[in-house]
């Protein structure tokens, strides 16, 4: 029996109703590397990044990744969402390397569009958000953390905007994405530094707002999210949206720019070779 006959069973439809059957039906149709737990009775959503080893995120994972996000986004019995990993080791490790090495131009420019749409989308969606950090999020991982609301992470794991240390630059979104956490300071400290912090130098510094331990982690963020819904959704939204616009709208004005930047620089010889080094040495350290 397919997925869609099985949805139109009277005694499924009976047992479940018409609200639950929604939700299985958007589980269903999204991809197996994103992950939807919708729960109709508090329109929380628990989306779980699933692309082995570690959810580097490539052109497909991340237009995955926006899907996901519209149809939540569409959907008008969701209020909330909370950001987590499959792996409970790796949260994000941050843009797939490989996107970037050696690349075509064409899908180098999609790959970073793309990005960019992720971005706008995640921080500036009209959910509450909450990042679930249940392992280490270097770089594009914790982009994806500070464009939530409110952050979550387990105790001895990494986190941070360690671009230089990879010969490459945080762009200015990532780098605003970051300051409107932790403030201008430590912001100039930790990218042109390429600080990867652990969970409590983190936690010092405001970019992760809880530490907890893996057992808890999901629970925490639930228990979190019931008191952002507490809030009423349009007084909430228009507050976010009122302090999330200015840097949307900078990057809008900037994208194409910006992609040009980006292409321009990642095709550089010099970078193209610190790139090869580096993950040279990821796979040198894989093997260990
Ligand atoms: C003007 C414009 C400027 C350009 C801006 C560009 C902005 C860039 C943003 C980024 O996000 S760059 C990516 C930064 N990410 C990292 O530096 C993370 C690197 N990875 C790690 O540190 C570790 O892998 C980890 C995340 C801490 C996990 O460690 P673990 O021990 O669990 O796994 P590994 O054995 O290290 O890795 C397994 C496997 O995965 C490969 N891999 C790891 N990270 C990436 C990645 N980001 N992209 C692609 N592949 C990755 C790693 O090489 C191993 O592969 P195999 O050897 O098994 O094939």
């Amino acid at each position: 029996m397919s997925l869609k006959q099985l949805f139109r069973q009277p005694m499924l439809r009976a047992m479940l109703g018409r609200q639950h059957i929604q939700a299985l039906r958007s589980m269903t149709t999204q991809s197996d590397k994103v992950l939807v737990d919708l729960d109709p009775k508090t329109g929380v959503a628990v989306v779980q990044m699933n692309r082995p080893p570690v959810n580097s995120l490539n052109l497909e994972f991340l237009s995955d990744i926006n899907n996901t996000l519209d149809k939540l986004h569409n959907d008008k019995s969701c209020r909330g969402l909370i950001l987590t990993s499959s792996n409970n080791k790796v949260f994000c490790a941050g843009l797939d390397i490989m996107e970037m090495y050696q690349p075509q131009t064409d899908r180098l420019t999609e790959f970073w569009k793309t990005l960019q749409n992720v971005w706008m989308n995640l921080y500036g969606s009209r959910l509450a958000t909450i990042a679930a950090i249940n392992g280490h999020s270097p770089a594009g991982g914790c982009l994806l953390a500070t464009c939530c609301d409110y952050r979550i992470m387990v105790q001895n794991f990494t986190i941070g905007l360690n671009e230089t240390q990879l010969g490459i630059i945080p762009p200015f979104w990532f780098v605003d994405s970051m300051e409107g956490v932790v403030g201008y300071r430590q912001t100039e400290l930790a990218c042109q530094k390429g600080l990867m912090m652990t969970t409590d130098q983190a936690s010092k510094i405001g970019l992760v707002d809880e530490v907890v331990t893996p057992e808890v982690v999901l629970q925490k963020a639930q228990n979190e999210m019931v008191s952002w819904l507490k809030i009423p959704d349009y007084a909430r939204q228009l507050t976010k949206s009122q302090m999330k616009m200015p840097n949307i709208n900078k990057l809008r004005a900037r994208r194409d720019e910006d992609v040009q930047h980006f292409v321009n620089f990642i095709t550089k010889d010099s970078v193209q070779q610190a790139l090869g080094f580096y993950i040279e040495n990821l796979k040198k350290k894989a093997k260990k």
